[in-house]
């Protein structure tokens, strides 16, 4: 039957699994196998008629164990309760080694000639009871208990006895062994985890951290391992390959993606690319996860627990955020105050949250440009909330066309975001005017920004367009006067332009100027030459500027320094395809 099987099984062939009939049959005949099983199939039974009933005679079929070790070994692979397996099949080596030790005791003790001195009185009659007697013997014999029985008498006794008594202490020490690993590997988790939260009171208690803040670590230990969270999932699929990974990362915290608004009907390959790059966090009551001002590095996804989103005062609860909401957008993305946080999030109980770094967001961004649309689209919303005002005067209609495209459809007046610096808050640039250019869907728009040096300060801007303006650019210009930094920034005064979409990761080339400027719409060739040259100008004053810093010691200089060149690059060479 086994040799039937044999050559139906299946191999690997550089990997690739063959299942044809005849070369299956000609890989199996050439293994050792075949030859292994055949010695098996010996009809040596056909002894029995001539030397009478010898059971020695049936040995080669204990030949085929090598098939009984393949299976426990491809079980353990395969088996979800490994200890448990194991536990079984040490039992059963167990039991087959007091077998094998009280068959050999009978054979000794039933044979005078071998000189072992009578101590069994094995009757024939009644074999049953005479293996259980050996088997009794046995037992004892290798658990090392005591069995007056045992006793040695004769010199052959002496000689079993002392191998036996070896035997049975090596037999004992890989027991011992074996179930000292079962059992430290069932309590692993616990050890770890206990290891690690020892370290971390250890060190609280040498820095003299306040007791209600070791408190509150504590507890947090407590949340992490009463929900199961102790586990490091990365560590735990670090040997995995990496498309393997993203699909164990996508089915497991699959209820939580589905439920995140920009992770529907997106591409599959967007929440691959995602999936990966998340990194589980956990917040106590009470955290503060972003504070209003702060620069924002990263963005959550909510996978369990409570937020709010808080007003200014820290009191008013603007939204609350639970599974499947996402926050930290809107700086990532450069879409309200620049950088800074638009509001402070706090959890309200302990929160388990995705967290997500800019630079990864933007990677994948720059792939899936229809996401960041819908990002922006629901970040203008939640933009909306925090200067209702504001987006009320700017009246935009949401597109038809397509989702998160806004549409302005008359002259409007909007006032410049404002912008905290060192002295408090400030405003930093007012737009006067903006008019938002038609372009050719395959083509980008171009928004350029014109100082208007003469009027004052902080004046309202009017927008005017019939044409549509993705809330993409219109959520970046906004971010354009925003981020502007009085301190490092010199005024200038001509005008700069930013192509929106060309370069999505970063606003190179940001007029980050802050005065009052005309958006002004260039829909002739000229006027757009004229405005690409205006930006280079102040690009290559800038870039000036920035060679002139100790780029090493400010890695914001550097930042800026990299971005500015990559800017004028792009505009030099947008120039030079223009002439
Ligand atoms: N009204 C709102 N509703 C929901 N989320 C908001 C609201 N206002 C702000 N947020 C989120 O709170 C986050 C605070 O940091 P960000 O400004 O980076 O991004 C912000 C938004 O994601």
């Amino acid at each position: 039957m086994d040799i039937m099987f044999n050559f139906r099984t299946a191999y690997l062939e550089e990997g690739v699994l063959q299942t044809d009939p005849i070369k299956l049959r000609h890989y199996y005949m050439n293994t050792t196998r075949f030859y292994i099983d055949c010695l098996c199939l010996m009809p040596l039974d056909f002894l029995y008629l001539s030397i009478g009933f010898k059971s020695i005679v049936r040995i080669f079929r204990l030949v085929k164990i090598y098939r009984f070790w393949t299976f426990l070994d491809r079980t353990e692979r395969h088996t979800n309760y490994p200890n448990l397996f194991r536990t079984i099949v040490m039992i059963h080596y167990l039991l087959a080694i007091f077998h094998w030790n009280a068959c050999l005791i009978y054979i000794l003790h039933t044979r005078s000639e071998l000189g072992f001195s009578k101590r069994f009185s094995f009757s024939f009659s009644d074999s049953g009871l005479d293996y259980f007697k050996a088997l009794y013997w046995s037992i004892s014999a290798l658990t090392l208990a005591q069995n007056y029985e045992t006793k040695p008498v004769s010199k052959e006794d002496y000689i079993f006895l002392s191998i036996e008594l070896i035997f049975a202490l090596l037999l004992f020490a890989t027991i011992m062994g074996h179930v000292a690993s079962i059992v430290s590997n069932l309590s692993n988790a616990r050890k770890d985890f206990q290891a690690k939260l020892d370290a971390v009171k250890t060190y609280m208690s040498l820095r003299r951290v306040p007791s209600n803040l070791e408190d509150r670590v504590i507890r947090w230990f407590d949340y992490l391992w009463m929900s199961h969270k102790s586990v490091d999932d990365n560590q735990v699929l670090s040997l995995l390959p990496y498309k393997l990974r993203a699909e164990i990362a996508i089915h497991v915290h699959l209820d939580t993606l589905k439920r995140v608004e920009i992770f529907q009907n997106t591409e599959a390959g967007f929440l691959n690319e995602l999936v990966l790059r998340l990194k589980p966090v956990l917040f106590s009551p009470g955290d503060f996860i972003c504070r209003k001002g702060e620069v924002g590095k990263e963005m959550y996804i909510v996978n369990r627990g409570k937020l709010h989103v808080m007003a200014d005062n820290n009191k008013t609860v603007l939204a609350t955020l639970k599974a499947g909401s996402y926050f930290g957008e809107i700086s990532i993305l450069n879409m309200g105050s620049g950088n800074r946080r638009t509001a402070s999030v706090r959890s309200v109980g302990y929160s388990d949250l995705f967290c997500l770094s800019k630079e990864d967001l933007w990677e994948v961004l720059k792939e899936y440009p229809a996401v960041r649309v819908k990002l922006e689209a629901i970040a203008v919303k939640r933009l909306e909330k925090h200067k209702k005002p504001l987006i009320q005067q700017i009246n935009l209609k949401r597109s038809k066309s397509a989702p998160g495209l806004v549409e302005a459809s008359c002259r409007l007046p909007f006032h410049a975001p404002i912008r905290r610096t060192g002295s408090g808050v400030r405003h930093l640039s007012t737009i006067e005017e903006a008019e938002i250019p038609v372009d050719t869907p395959t083509t980008l728009p171009i928004y350029s920004f014109e100082p208007q040096q003469n009027q004052p300060q902080h004046q309202p801007l009017s927008l005017s367009s019939n044409s549509l303006l993705t809330a993409a650019p219109l959520a970046s210009s906004i971010s354009v006067t925003s981020s502007l930094n009085s301190t490092r920034q010199p005024t200038i005064n001509h005008s700069v332009s930013w192509s929106t979409t060309t370069d999505t990761k970063s606003p190179v080339g940001l007029p980050r100027v802050g005065r009052t400027y005309s958006l002004i719409h260039s829909d002739t060739r000229s006027r757009k030459n004229s405005i690409i040259s205006n930006e280079i100008e102040y690009l290559r004053k800038r870039l000036g500027e920035l060679e002139k810093q100790d780029l090493s010691l400010n890695s914001m200089y550097k930042d800026e320094y990299l971005e500015t060149k990559a800017r004028l690059k792009t505009l030099e060479e947008k120039q030079f395809i223009g002439k």
